[in-house]
């Protein structure tokens, strides 16, 4: 388990954000209209062969396994595959993760994609959310891994516009405690608290900025 250094200039990792953003963005409209569309059968049968034909373009040049963790030398994060904030992965809302005083906020919308109960959010999907959330909060000197999180939902967290933020409580040597909310308009929705570590083989690597996907 490595992270990887993408040797490149700031200014590049810019240009490949603003080729893969737009690409990853409309898969995700995709999946939004694939849940929702009412079209008729024989337009879903010419709809699946030209997204198959697209599929089958994209595959004809791929790396071997999964994108990894990568960073350049100046420390910016590129963990572009990331579930919860990966650039290049529709599957992730995605979070853009923003660093304020006492630790991370975002402002995110979460549609149809992420439905549990009927018009709410799947609780997994709020811990997920929020496993990386505390962990971004945790992770100011190095990338800290879970060891245990803990999630309490509050009253169902409906589909739409959401806030979410989290901050450290308390530090020992390399474990931290982190806590943190989603809310809609009406208040919090769901909370969270976790035991984030530093693994020992992290401790001498420089810190990275990864709010940035
Ligand atoms: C990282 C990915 C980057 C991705 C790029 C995007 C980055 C964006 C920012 C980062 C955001 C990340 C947010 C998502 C983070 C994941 O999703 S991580 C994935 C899920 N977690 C895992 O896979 C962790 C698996 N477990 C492990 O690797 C190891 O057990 C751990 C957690 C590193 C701990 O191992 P260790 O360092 O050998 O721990 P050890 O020395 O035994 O114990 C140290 C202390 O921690 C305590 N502890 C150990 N294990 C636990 C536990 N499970 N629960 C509670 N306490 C524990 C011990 O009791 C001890 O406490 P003290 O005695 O000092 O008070």
């Amino acid at each position: 388990m490595q992270f990887i250094l993408e040797d490149i200039a700031e200014a590049e990792v810019e240009r490949r954000r603003g080729v893969y953003t737009p690409l990853t963005d409309t898969v995700r409209d995709l999946v939004d209209a694939v849940i929702r569309t009412e079209v008729g059968e024989d337009a879903l049968a010419v709809a699946q062969r030209r997204i198959a034909e697209i599929v089958a373009d994209l595959r004809s040049e791929q790396m071997d396994g999964p994108y990894g963790v990568r960073h350049t030398r100046e420390n910016t994060g590129m963990a572009w595959g990331n579930a919860v904030i990966g650039v290049r992965n529709a599957l992730a809302p995605p979070l853009n993760v923003e660093h304020v005083d006492d630790g991370v906020r975002c402002e995110f919308t979460l549609g149809a994609a992420y439905e549990g109960p009927p018009g709410c959010v799947h609780g997994g999907v709020c811990a997920m959310l929020l496993d990386h959330l505390l962990g971004n909060a945790a992770s100011y000197e190095s990338a800290c891994y879970t060891g245990t999180i803990t999630i309490r939902y509050l009253r169902p967290t409906r589909l739409g516009a959401l806030t979410a933020r989290a901050w450290v409580t308390e530090q020992t040597g390399r474990k931290r405690i982190a806590r943190g909310t989603i809310s809609d308009a009406e208040g919090v929705t769901c909370e969270a608290e976790g035991v984030f570590i530093v693994p020992r083989s992290a401790l001498d690597a420089p810190p990275v900025r990864w709010s940035a996907g």
